[in-house]
């Protein structure tokens, strides 16, 4: 059984998305609302808490997620790792799934294939494998793991590869539904997934 009540999602918002000319990626417009929204969507019943992390337009995403918006404290637009230790000093569960905006066709079942995925191997970290990639920041983390995230950012690291490559991490299988991890890094591959969705 996936702890529902022992995750907090965090939406990361906070990149400055300069492949979509740095249009607010959470924000852009999706099936008639804001993309960020649709992500919210899917990950609401999978969490017990929500959490977004956004470096602008806080006022407008704690309206459209009615919840904490947390601005990073590592630095300014360090990057997702900043992000995600804002987020972990602030979850209280003992996991927490980190999803990006700009994925708004997210799987319901998310939570727990990354749950099963790290309990099966014994992992602090499980990440999102489509079978071409891993996507970094569709994540399950332990929330243990924030002391030494802080040791690696104050070593001046921020890429997130290389923080998970020091830990034992689960590849979580999404080969069967890839297309729920797609996302949205520049306005041609927006309109080509709208266009999809027609
Ligand atoms: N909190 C926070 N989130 C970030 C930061 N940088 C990126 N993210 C988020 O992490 C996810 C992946 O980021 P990318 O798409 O690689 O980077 P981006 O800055 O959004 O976009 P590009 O500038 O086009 O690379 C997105 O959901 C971003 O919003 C950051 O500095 N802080």
């Amino acid at each position: 059984m996936v702890p529902i009540d022992n995750i907090t999602g965090v939406i990361l918002a906070g990149g400055r998305a300069t492949r979509m000319g740095g249009q607010d990626k959470g924000l852009i417009p999706w099936q008639g609302k804001c993309l960020v929204e649709s992500v919210i969507a899917a990950l609401r019943p999978q969490v017990s808490t929500l959490l977004v992390s956004a470096n602008r337009n806080q006022l407008q995403y704690a309206k459209l997620c009615n919840c904490p918006v947390l601005t990073d404290t590592f630095g300014h637009y360090a990057g997702p790792l900043a992000g995600m230790a804002t987020a972990l000093q602030q979850a209280q569960t003992d996991y927490v799934l980190f999803v990006p905006c700009d994925s708004p066709q997210l799987s319901l079942q998310l939570a727990s294939r990354l749950y099963i995925s790290l309990i099966n191997h014994q992992a602090t970290i499980s990440v999102a494998d489509d079978g071409c990639r891993l996507h970094y920041v569709v994540a399950l983390i332990k929330r243990a793991l924030l002391p030494d995230l802080l040791t690696f950012l104050n070593q001046g690291k921020h890429k997130v590869s290389e923080w998970y490559a020091q830990h034992s991490l689960a590849r979580a299988d999404f080969t069967d539904i890839p297309e729920t991890l797609v996302n949205v890094n520049t306005l041609e591959e927006h309109a080509i997934l709208t266009q999809a969705n027609n």
